[in-house]
């Protein structure tokens, strides 16, 4: 019998490089000061950690919980357990087993964030776990609460903004529609880890059956519901995007970064016309459309 093969950890390094191409949190980073560009990193590892204990079958290096395999959903809500444990090191002082902990104690200390956000995201891991179709658009929205917004509190907490609930509500929906345009782009690498996160409804009502989320290329069905999902969540990047109006400084600069990087992608769904699953690189995010969309973003107003 061949020994059986086991698959490295993902370490830390891995996940920050292919990271740093694809998705939606560094966007903003490579203009921003040294000083808020290590904060942002600190909580970003923590934020890639939360979302591989949730993802990955390997181990994930520096999260405290190696040699933990997350094969299962049960090894994998084990380990977000364990990694929430260790989570009440970085306010109580005690020591903490994750390294990516360590680094966010003193950002933590510094900046006033507070467990709230992480420990909401580690609910999205959690649910993850448990909840792999969601019925309705609404169920999604709830499923956001979890796994998006705190990231845009976390980020106006280390920019030291206090937001009234006007900011919070736009900077939700930025958030909220970053993760839709993920989910559009990843909807085959969701489906092969057993999740389909475009809303059951939709599926039906334009005619996609499961099966169509494994074949090699978007059938008609699949780019129909694609372009109408990428417009949906456009919309609401759009309606969040005066949010940059209420911001000053490096806040402004990151958060219209961010709005200008849900443009790129939308933008990449549209020119791969939903064909998300041929894997030729059509649906990727392009820099220069991030670029393209920086000035409108940073004014507040323009959308193209
Ligand atoms: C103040 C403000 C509006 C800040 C914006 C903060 C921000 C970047 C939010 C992104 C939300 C999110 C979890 C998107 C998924 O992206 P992902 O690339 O992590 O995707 P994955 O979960 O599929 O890996």
């Amino acid at each position: 019998m061949p020994a059986e093969r086991t698959e490295p950890p993902l370490s830390q390094q891995d996940r920050l490089l292919g990271a740093e191409r694809a998705e939606n949190f560094p966007v903003a980073m490579r203009v921003l000061p040294a000083r808020v560009r290590e904060r942002l990193h600190a909580v970003y590892a923590v934020l890639r950690v939360i979302d591989d204990l949730a993802d990955e079958p390997v181990p994930v290096g520096g999260s405290g919980t190696e040699p933990c395999p997350g094969t299962t959903p049960a090894q994998r809500l084990r380990r977000l357990e364990a990694f929430r444990t260790d989570l009440d090191g970085v306010w109580s002082g005690a020591p903490v087993r994750a390294p990516v902990l360590a680094a966010l104690a003193p950002v933590a200390r510094d900046t006033g964030l507070t467990r709230e956000p992480f420990d909401r995201l580690l609910d999205a891991g959690v649910a993850d776990q448990r909840i792999t179709r969601y019925r309705t658009w609404d169920e999604l929205l709830g499923y956001c609460a979890l796994s998006a917004e705190p990231v845009g509190r976390i980020v106006l907490t280390l920019f030291g903004v206090s937001a009234g609930p006007e900011l919070l509500r736009d900077c939700d929906a930025v958030c909220t529609a970053l993760q839709l345009l993920e989910h559009c782009a990843d909807v085959g690498e969701d489906h092969r880890r057993g999740r389909t996160y475009l809303p059951a409804e939709d599926l039906r009502a334009f005619g996609v059956a499961e099966a169509d989320l494994d074949a090699d290329r978007a059938g008609p069905a699949l780019r129909g519901l694609l372009r109408y999902e990428t417009a949906r969540a456009r919309a609401l990047l759009d309606g969040g995007a005066v949010a940059v109006a209420g911001l000053r400084g490096w806040a402004r600069v990151a958060v219209a970064g961010y709005v200008a990087g849900g443009r790129a992608a939308a933008d990449a769904l549209v020119r791969a016309d939903g064909d998300v699953l041929s894997g030729d690189g059509r649906a990727v995010r392009r820099r220069a459309d991030v670029v393209r969309h920086l000035p409108g973003a940073l004014l507040a107003g323009g959308s193209r």
